[in-house]
């Protein structure tokens, strides 16, 4: 394996000059850092933004080697045979919620220690995915949803999955926390992976609004960051929202990302199929339409989130909504253009 310093001047040729902030930019292309780094764009990344970007192993005492080896583990626990929820979604959401935390409205509004927990939370949200859904686990009786009582079954095993692994021979990335620092981070890592949950969805949405609405009223430009429960609400929107942020990259990666989540729809599909199952929405391809679906994902889902988290940190996110909103037409185009297509 190359030495971490190795990986270090990969990502840094990678990253050349012009190139080196795209970590910090909404629009960095994670898919040509899986090819400069052989397919270990989670590592690198997370490495780097820890290390170049915020400092944190000199904040919290972590030795290189130790995070290096964790976080390699980590990365070696998602499966590289499923299409979408490999290590490169997690790169990707990891990159774009480090990117979001980046916000000037965010400036030293946030502790070290709940930078490093979304960080880390971001890169371990969906660690050893299996390529199918909660409600899939639910219908199949599978042992993970025997588990976790069919309650946010991926989410919670997802959490127990990483912190099993910081058990591992020097791995444990938190051992210089102090006790209450180690308590807290945990804390913070469930309730935002669990936050992830789809199920979740309209609960952010609600109190994003409310957090709007009381900023409006109050008028003041501050956001509310009084008690935990609040800042961890904006943290949990923070990677749910880049959980959901491929519609609102450059066409070219979000029809990339489409593509992947369509093969994994899929491929859930053919095991319904096989199995005598109801085949889930979205998931049968002998009847899907691609590009409808992802206009009714952005209309019902990506698009009233997005809205809702642009007014709370406005004016910062209204390029991205821009870029959404554009997506949405060209999908939109595609679906007439594929009709047409079919007419003559
Ligand atoms: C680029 O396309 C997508 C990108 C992301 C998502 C998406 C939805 C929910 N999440 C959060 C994780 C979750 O809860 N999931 C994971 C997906 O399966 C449902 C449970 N992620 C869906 C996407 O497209 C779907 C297929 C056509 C329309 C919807
Ligand atoms: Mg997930
Ligand atoms: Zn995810």
């Amino acid at each position: 394996t190359t030495t971490i310093k190795q990986q270090q001047q990969k990502l840094f040729s990678l990253t050349s000059p012009q190139q080196l902030n795209t970590v910090d930019s909404w629009g960095m292309d994670i898919f040509k850092l899986a090819e400069l780094t052989s397919s270990r764009p989670l590592t690198t990344l997370t490495m780097h933004i820890f290390q170049q970007k915020r400092n944190l192993p000199q904040t919290f005492k972590i030795k290189e080697q130790t995070l290096h080896k964790y976080l390699t583990l980590v990365e070696n626990h998602y499966h590289k045979d499923v299409p979408y929820h490999n290590s490169l979604h997690a790169a990707d959401v990891t990159q774009s919620a480090h990117a979001l935390l980046l916000i000037p409205a965010f400036e030293n509004k946030f502790t070290e220690l709940e930078i490093f927990a979304t960080i880390f939370g971001s890169a371990i949200h969906d660690v050893d995915h299996p390529g199918v859904t909660n409600q899939y686990l639910i219908n199949t009786g599978s042992d993970l949803a025997l588990m976790y009582n069919d309650e946010s079954v991926l989410e919670n095993h997802h959490v127990a999955v990483a912190f099993k692994l910081l058990q591992e021979d020097s791995c444990d990335v938190i051992a210089t926390l102090t006790p209450k620092s180690r308590q807290l981070f945990r804390k913070m890592i469930i309730n935002i992976v669990l936050a992830t949950d789809m199920n979740k969805h309209m609960d952010h949405l609600a109190h994003l609004k409310t957090m709007v609405e009381t900023r409006k009223i109050s008028n003041n430009t501050t956001l509310g960051l009084e008690n935990y429960g609040e800042r961890i609400q904006i943290l949990q929107s923070l990677v749910h929202c880049s959980d959901l942020s491929n519609p609102t990259k450059t066409l070219s990666l979000y029809r990339k990302w489409n593509d992947l989540v369509m093969q994994e729809f899929f491929m859930q599909g053919d095991l319904e199929r096989e199995q005598g199952l109801e085949i889930s929405p979205m998931c049968d391809k002998t009847t899907a339409t691609v590009e409808k679906t992802q206009v009714g994902f952005i209309d019902y889902i990506v698009h009233p989130l997005w809205e809702a988290w642009a007014e709370l940190v406005q004016p910062y996110c209204q390029g991205i909504l821009d870029t959404l909103e554009d997506n949405r037409e060209w999908f939109v185009c595609s679906r007439v253009y594929v009709h047409l297509h079919l007419c003559f």
